[in-house]
């Protein structure tokens, strides 16, 4: 488990982060999100033990940043936003020097990167030089370093910067599978919804603040109490809506013309369900019946200033 407690860091005239505290599980895919200069890099490099916070602290599984920072480090990965890659080596070499620093035994060593090769979908590029793999691939091999000591916290930061969409999506996928192993994984982003759909935690911050904290779902609640629900029938789309507009939790509902009603709602996910039990028992014929999914960078929009320091 990681407990980030009230971590601060001032520069010179200027607070980076002010005051960040959130826990997280095995498992959990955190997805870290803020506008340039919000705090992101500075909270994941103090997380990580190369930045001395100003106070607060962070423990991972017993272990403090602060009191034992030698024992965090063998128990994480940090993948920084800029990283280089060395020329004239190979992928394995290159894995095999890394592995040999976090004092891998040597008879573990080919195992070892043979397993991070296959997880990070490497292993064809083993032989190959590191300067002749593509962005995505050298992204992934930086990730594959970050690996080879098993660690439990995933530190991440802007991975997916600078790829195309296609080395997103693996790249998603992979992340994905390191939370599926049981490992944290902190994952930072300036941009929402690249990270809404496989992170099951994120956090906004902006100045140095932690604005929201949890599950994507309940954080766009929070933003939008009231929801656009779409019901869909195949035949009285305007009696429904005229009938739907007396229901209970119901703001206002609009039949658009095609056999659709928009309907703005107050209710929960439950009173939501009764009011399509009641139309179906009235009568109408439901062909179809979704909530519209509130534009993620709405709320991220919504959530912060956009204001750096
Ligand atoms: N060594 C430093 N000395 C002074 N100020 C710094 C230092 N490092 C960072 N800052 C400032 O702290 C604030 C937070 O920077 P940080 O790099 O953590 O933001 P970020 O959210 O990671 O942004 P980005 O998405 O651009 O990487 C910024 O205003 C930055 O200028």
């Amino acid at each position: 488990m990681l407990e980030v407690k009230n971590l601060r860091k001032e520069y010179a005239g200027l607070t980076a982060v002010k005051g960040v505290s959130f826990n997280l599980q095995p498992g959990d895919i955190f997805g870290f999100i803020g506008s340039n200069g919000a705090g992101k890099t500075t909270t994941i490099r103090m997380i990580s033990t190369l930045l001395e916070p100003t106070s607060g602290t962070a423990i991972l599984n017993g272990a403090d940043i602060r009191k034992d920072p030698m024992e965090v480090r063998r128990m994480l990965g940090y993948m920084p936003d800029f990283f280089g890659l060395y020329d004239d080596v190979k992928v394995w070499e290159y894995l095999d020097f890394f592995a040999a620093i976090y004092q891998v035994p040597t008879r573990q060593r080919s195992e070892v990167i043979d397993n991070v090769l296959e997880l990070t979908d490497l292993t064809v590029k083993k032989d190959a030089f590191v300067q002749s793999l593509s962005r995505g691939m050298q992204q992934r091999l930086c990730l594959a370093r970050c690996l080879v000591h098993d660690p439990m916290l995933l530190l991440l930061d802007e991975p997916a910067s600078g790829l195309d969409p296609r080395a997103r999506a693996e790249l998603k996928e992979l992340i994905a599978e390191l939370g599926r192993m049981g490992k944290i994984v902190i994952v930072s982003s300036h941009i929402l919804p690249e990270l809404a759909d496989f992170c099951n935690t994120v956090g906004i911050i902006e100045r140095g603040e932690l604005l929201a904290f949890g599950p994507v779902e309940s954080i766009v609640q929070a933003m939008q109490p009231n929801r656009t629900l779409e019901a869909r029938f195949l035949r009285d789309a305007g009696e429904a809506a005229r009938i739907i507009r007396d229901m209970e939790n119901v703001l206002s509902a609009e039949a658009t013309g095609d056999g659709e009603v928009r309907i703005d709602y107050g209710g929960d996910h439950e009173a939501q369900a009764d009011l399509l039990a009641e139309l179906v028992r009235r009568g109408f014929r439901v062909v179809g019946f979704r909530e519209d999914q509130a534009d993620l960078e709405d709320v991220f929009l919504k959530l912060t200033t956009g204001a750096v320091n």
